[in-house]
């Protein structure tokens, strides 16, 4: 099978190693060859990670070898399936899927790895409703098991079927759901970091102090601002606005503190600083 995978960036970078360790032939593409770089450098120290642990048989130089690398579209023509996975901004996620449409042969699937984005709205700009559906891998990919499959308003049984099986080829559990704002996952966690978020704007508590209730005393893995600082607080923010608009409930309202960091440019893990330092 052709994969193709749009953005290089944790989630891009993450999916396509994954469908190469499922012995896949991917094709990955962004806008910069930078960016390029900077995904395939990630993936290598994942593989070599994986490798070292004995979670990998494969070498990883023949998992690398089965990624292209690419800044262009065109490439994309002769996929079965593509997963986009770019920034979380509807208007930039509808001319993506304008452009993919046409690109792509038209037996080809197309997935969003969207958190939170309607995908029946991103399906009716692709211009294919019924091969297109949500294809949702949790972060990092190469360690979670879920993949959450979104159906669409139009989204065929076939293209629900090919995913599903797609997904459990790449050793992932996909779990199925319709198509309603933030899905089941971020519906579910976002509103809890944006309100350890809100702990913080109030006094409640100090962030480690936050996050160590919450680990200690929940048993999660990550405290939720560790978490969302991970996620990333642009994307964090994106979601939130998404719930809040789509659900009409001021329970969904973004913190002011998540809109300010954001607008200062502090965005978790990825640009340095959030609340913690990286
Ligand atoms: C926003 C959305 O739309 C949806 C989402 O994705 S929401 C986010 C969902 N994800 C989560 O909630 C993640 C929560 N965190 C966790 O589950 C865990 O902290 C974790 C799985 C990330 C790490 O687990 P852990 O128990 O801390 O560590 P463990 O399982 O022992 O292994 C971690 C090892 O994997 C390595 N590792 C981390 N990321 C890796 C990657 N991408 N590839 C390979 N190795 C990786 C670490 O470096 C570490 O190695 P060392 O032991 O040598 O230090
Ligand atoms: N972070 C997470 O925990 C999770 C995120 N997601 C979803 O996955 C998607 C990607 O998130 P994430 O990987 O964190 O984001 P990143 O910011 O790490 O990566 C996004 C990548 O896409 C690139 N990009 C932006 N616009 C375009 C475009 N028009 N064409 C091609 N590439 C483009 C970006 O380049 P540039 O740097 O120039 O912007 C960047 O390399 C989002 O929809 C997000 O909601 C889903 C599950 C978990």
């Amino acid at each position: 099978m052709k994969f193709g995978v749009i953005g290089a960036g944790q989630m891009g970078g993450g999916i396509a190693q994954v469908a190469a360790q499922s012995g896949f032939d991917v094709i990955v593409q962004d806008v910069q060859q930078e960016y390029l770089d900077r995904g395939r450098g990630v993936i290598e120290k994942s593989l070599a990670k994986l490798h070292e642990k004995g979670r990998l048989d494969a070498a990883p130089a023949d998992v690398l070898g089965r990624i292209t690398f690419t800044t262009q579209m065109q490439d994309f023509a002769d996929c079965d399936l593509v997963v986009e996975a770019i920034v979380e901004n509807q208007a930039v996620k509808n001319a993506l899927f304008e452009q993919l449409g046409q690109i792509v042969k038209p037996s080809g699937i197309l997935a969003s790895n969207t958190s939170s984005i309607p995908i029946t709205a991103l399906a009716s700009a692709s211009g294919r409703p019924d091969r297109f559906i949500g294809m949702h891998f949790m972060n990092p990919v190469p360690l979670m098991a879920l993949v959450e499959v979104i159906r669409g308003y139009a989204t065929s049984d076939e293209t629900a079927q090919f995913v599903t099986q797609t997904a459990e080829k790449m050793g992932k559990t996909p779990l199925t759901c319709n198509d309603f704002p933030g899905f089941v996952s971020n519906r579910i966690l976002m509103p809890m970091l944006n309100e350890a978020i809100q702990c913080v704007m109030e006094g409640v508590a100090e962030p480690d102090a936050i996050d160590g209730i919450m680990k200690l005393g929940m048993n999660h893995p990550m405290g939720p601002l560790t978490l969302a600082d991970f996620i990333g607080l642009d994307t964090c923010l994106s979601i939130m606005e998404v719930l809040h608009a789509g659900l009409g409930d001021d329970k969904y309202r973004p913190s002011p503190l998540l809109r300010k960091m954001v607008q200062a440019g502090l965005l978790g893990r990825k640009s340095g600083e959030g609340f913690y330092r990286y």
